[in-house]
């Protein structure tokens, strides 16, 4: 059994997995780190290997001090990934972002991906059918963009979601979601019709905490997987046991 572990920029995730079966999610606060991993490894005993993807402030050193039966990978940069890299700055590619390429890769093979994970931010990343990975972008994710409404004007209010009613905002509050929930919502149609535009053909996977809700929104019409990443942690880790 394999407990993966994504540290994202707001939230920890976690998943146990039983070959490729999930047997339980989780997801937690950062200060409970440890105590969590503590009690996901005395309810599943049969867990050797822990995963972990960090792009947030959480080093290697917190994994240090779990029961030494459970072996710890800590996915870097430097490990070996199933596509071939042709960003310009590997070593800065967030490992998340190399996780969910990897996952794409294996997943659907032979054929070109898009992956794009609605989280903190939005990321996407576009890996080719010959499993070459081009990069993507980054942009602020939706509850980023309220916040940073509200941290860096004087008299915008620090506003929760909600569905805009049009995209004419006929108040303060309703002007900011229809620029932040549209303008979110057209952002990534904007960038899948530009793939589109290039590729003819390509599969996209859609991840991260708001793509259940992107995906009744977007026009072009694509599937939410919310655990992609945990998933791909776990495939990626078995692609490297069959690999190393
Ligand atoms: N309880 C929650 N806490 C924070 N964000 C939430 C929550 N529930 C839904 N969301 C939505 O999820 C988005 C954040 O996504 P996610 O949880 O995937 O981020 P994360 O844990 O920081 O991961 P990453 O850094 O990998 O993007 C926010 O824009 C927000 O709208
Ligand atoms: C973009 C984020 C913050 C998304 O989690 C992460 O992937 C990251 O810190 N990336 C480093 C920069 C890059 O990917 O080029
Ligand atoms: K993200």
């Amino acid at each position: 059994m394999v407990l993966t572990i994504d540290i994202g920029n707001t939230r920890i995730k976690g998943a146990v997995f039983e070959k490729n079966t999930v047997l339980e999610f989780f997801v937690f606060d950062k200060k409970d780190l440890e105590k969590k991993i503590e009690k996901i490894l005395e309810k599943f005993e049969k867990v050797t290997d822990l995963v972990v993807a960090s792009v947030g402030n959480v080093g290697k050193e917190a994994f240090l001090n779990f029961n030494n039966d459970v072996k710890v990978c800590f996915l870097s940069n430097e490990d070996h990934f199933p596509f071939k890299n042709n960003y310009a700055t590997p070593k800065t590619l967030g490992i998340d972002r190399m996780v969910l390429a990897s996952g794409a890769t294996l997943q659907y093979p032979n054929q070109n991906r898009l992956v794009v994970d609605a989280g903190t931010c939005i990321t996407y990343d576009f890996v080719d059918e010959n499993d070459n990975y081009l990069g993507g972008a980054i942009s602020p994710g939706l509850r980023l963009r309220y916040e940073a409404l509200h941290n860096y004007t004087a008299k915008l209010p620090l506003l929760m979601f909600e569905e805009p009613k049009s995209y004419i905002g006929n108040s303060t509050p309703e002007s900011m979601h229809s620029g932040v929930v549209n303008g979110f919502v057209y952002e990534i149609d904007g960038f899948i019709d530009q793939y589109r535009a290039h590729y003819s053909n390509f599969i996209i996977i859609l991840t991260g905490g708001d793509a259940l809700f992107l995906a009744k929104r977007l026009k072009n019409t694509i599937f939410a997987n919310s655990n992609f990443l945990l998933e791909s942690l776990n495939q990626t880790f078995q692609y490297k046991i069959n690999n190393d």
